[in-house]
């Protein structure tokens, strides 16, 4: 695993476009940009191509968009192919509305995708596995995380980040599992999108997604475990900002002496 690659990302401090929720929006800008990168937010479809021809990514989170948003988000991925930059998508409750995972399924379609993150009722939803989601949580089910995660990359031709209490980071060949944890991370909302826009980041520094995706999960995973272990009070509301901070914070040595996966 390219750990070194958290450097590269500071040196280079990545342009990272985001099409972000309004739930999250502030912790994802506020995250990146104190791991490094460069963030800027966009909804506006008449400045789509100049987004994406200044940005080395676009993270594109389908957490609540209305109508005219999706056109945007069709445009900024049109652009994006015509411009080779890796586009992350976020596929928010798309276990859990059918709407969101039609769209979905017809954005994913028609354009060409770095990474897909999400969790794994989300990423069933996708594989056309069967799964119960809960909302925009992953819900239960009984297929099998890593089967259901190739199943997708195979189906899209990308990289598919299955996040959960062990991430799963598959090409549709290889499958690399993180161990690190914390509980805190289910109860502090903004995480998953905070988690697919670090993917983001890194996937605008390394052209191999597939590393990039790695870095980004153990990076933004190992900040979460330090942050948790070393709360007095290991409570919901602190744990953002806090993470915010070890994201600022957080560096090869401290993520190689964390890092748990295989
Ligand atoms: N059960 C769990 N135990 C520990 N860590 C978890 C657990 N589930 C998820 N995580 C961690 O939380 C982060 C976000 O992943 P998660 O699967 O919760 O995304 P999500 O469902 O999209 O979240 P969000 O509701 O924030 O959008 C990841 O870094 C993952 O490792
Ligand atoms: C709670 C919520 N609702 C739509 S998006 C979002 C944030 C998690 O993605
Ligand atoms: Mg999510």
């Amino acid at each position: 695993m390219k750990i070194d690659l958290l450097d590269t990302l500071r040196e280079k401090n990545p342009i990272a476009f985001n099409i972000s929720n309004f739930v999250t929006v502030q912790d994802v800008a506020n995250g990146i940009n104190a791991l490094g990168a460069s963030p800027i937010m966009s909804e506006e479809q008449n400045e789509a191509e100049a987004m994406v021809k200044m940005a080395n990514s676009i993270t594109i989170n389908l957490g609540a968009f209305t109508e005219q948003q999706l056109n945007q988000i069709e445009t900024v991925m049109t652009f994006a192919n015509q411009y080779h930059k890796p586009i992350v998508v976020d596929p928010v409750a798309v276990g859990a509305v059918q709407y969101r995972l039609e769209r979905c399924n017809e954005l994913l379609a028609q354009k060409q995708v770095a990474v897909i993150r999400g969790n794994i009722g989300e990423v069933a939803a996708l594989a056309g596995v069967d799964w119960n989601a809960k909302g925009i949580d992953a819900g239960e089910g009984s297929s099998d995380p890593v089967e259901t995660a190739k199943k997708l990359a195979n189906k899209y031709h990308c990289v598919v980040v299955a996040s959960g209490k062990t991430d799963i980071i598959t090409n549709g060949e290889a499958v690399i599992r993180v161990f690190n944890e914390s509980d805190l991370f289910k109860l502090y909302v903004g995480s998953g999108d905070m988690l697919s826009s670090t993917i983001g980041c890194f996937v605008g520094v390394e052209e191999d997604y597939f590393e990039a995706a790695q870095t980004a999960v153990v990076v933004f995973d190992v900040a979460g475990e330090v942050v948790a272990k070393s709360m007095s009070k290991p409570l919901a509301g602190s744990f953002g900002p806090q993470l915010i901070d070890e994201l600022h914070l957080i560096d090869v040595k401290t993520v190689e002496k964390y890092a748990n996966f295989e």
